[in-house]
């Protein structure tokens, strides 16, 4: 018997990443090849963008996807997360000209209070959401404040883009097949200054971190190239990632919700003071995840360079937060 379709609402829907994202998921790439899904698709108030929304939305019915059970067009979220099982929270303001970071904060982190406040009064009681506007930790954050009514371990960030760069500067400097490479790790931000550490990794079960053996190449090249690459696209590009911020979106909520088989992988969850993160900074950690839920890697040991790394990004989020702090009534 056929499987009962899943909601999934996604919002910036008519943006670059959207464009990516949704043939995919109405493909089966995410929920699985024999998932039936609705997709559930939230912009701004605006005609143009509801246009362009309308415009996407005829490119799909002309894919005939067999699993696309449905799909509606909103501009509330009120009823665009109605129900929803997987809430992909896309739309985010940029950063226009003159704009301080500190604005950017605000703009967003009213949109993600809105949000928030809607996912608690209309998404399924599981709903899984993923963040990936940015900033998306701080984002994720004020979302999950603003639904005290559902598992703050329902919301989470995305660091997988991090992760799959990191994955593929490992293999290209050690020469060897991204699959191959176990046991990646990206703390903290996404931002430039999340910390992807290879020193447990390995490669057909032979340490990385020894295959390498070059600090001065994990320092000054691994990590400023993994931490600049969205900016290093944007340069090449003129727009910012969107296929490969897609990708791993997809990436992500397929391993929350059919499971790593005990393989490791990289979500931004609330922390619950693992590793000295404090509970409910929305942090990259090692995850393994089965039947639906994720578990952060414990034990890993963290040496000196390693700790000053995590100390850093997480003391940009802790200013990230302290910015919001006064939109969440702390
Ligand atoms: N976490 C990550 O690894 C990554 C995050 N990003 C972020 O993802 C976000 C989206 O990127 P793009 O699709 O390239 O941007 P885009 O500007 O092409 O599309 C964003 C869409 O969101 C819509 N939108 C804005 N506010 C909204 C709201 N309140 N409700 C519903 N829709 C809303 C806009 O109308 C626009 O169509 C950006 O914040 C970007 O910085 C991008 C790449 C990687
Ligand atoms: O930098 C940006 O705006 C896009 C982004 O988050 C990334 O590519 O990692």
């Amino acid at each position: 018997m056929a499987k009962t379709p899943k909601r999934v609402a996604v919002t910036g829907a008519a943006g670059q990443i959207g464009y990516s994202l949704l043939f995919r998921i109405a493909n089966g790439d995410m929920l699985g090849k024999d998932q039936p899904v609705i997709l559930q698709l939230l912009e701004i108030d605006n005609e143009k963008a509801q246009k362009a929304l309308k415009g996407v939305m005829m490119e799909l019915e002309d894919c005939a996807f067999p699993l696309l059970a449905g799909m509606t067009a909103h501009s509330d979220p009120m009823t665009a997360f109605k129900d929803a099982d997987v809430a992909l929270l896309v739309g985010a303001r940029p950063r226009g000209p003159g704009m301080e970071r500190k604005d950017l904060l605000e703009a967003n982190a009213q949109i993600f209070t809105v949000q928030g406040k809607a996912l608690d009064a209309v998404a399924s009681r599981d709903v899984k959401v993923l963040v990936v506007g940015n900033p998306a930790n701080t984002n994720a954050h004020i979302a999950m404040k603003s639904a005290p009514n559902l598992p703050a371990k329902n919301f989470t960030a995305m660091l997988r883009l991090d992760h799959n760069r990191a994955l593929s500067q490992v293999a290209a400097k050690t020469g060897t097949a991204v699959g191959d490479i176990e046991k990646m790790v990206v703390w903290g931000n996404h931002s430039p200054t999340m910390y992807a550490d290879y020193r447990f990794a390995t490669v057909n079960g032979k340490s990385v971190k020894d295959l390498i053996n070059d600090q001065e190449w994990n320092a000054n090249t691994f990590l400023p190239t993994v931490g600049k690459r969205g900016a290093a696209i944007i340069d090449a590009r003129g727009a910012s990632s969107a296929a490969s911020a897609a990708n791993a979106a997809i990436d992500h909520v397929r391993d929350w919700v059919l499971g790593t088989n005990g393989k490791w992988t990289t979500m931004g969850v609330p922390s619950d003071g693992s590793y000295g993160i404090p509970e409910g900074i929305v942090f990259g950690f090692p995850v393994t995840t089965e039947n639906g839920e994720y578990k952060i890697v414990q034990g890993l040991e963290i040496d000196a360079f390693s700790q000053e790394r995590i100390n850093l990004t997480l003391n940009e989020l802790n200013e990230e937060r302290a910015g919001v702090a006064h939109l969440l009534g702390q």
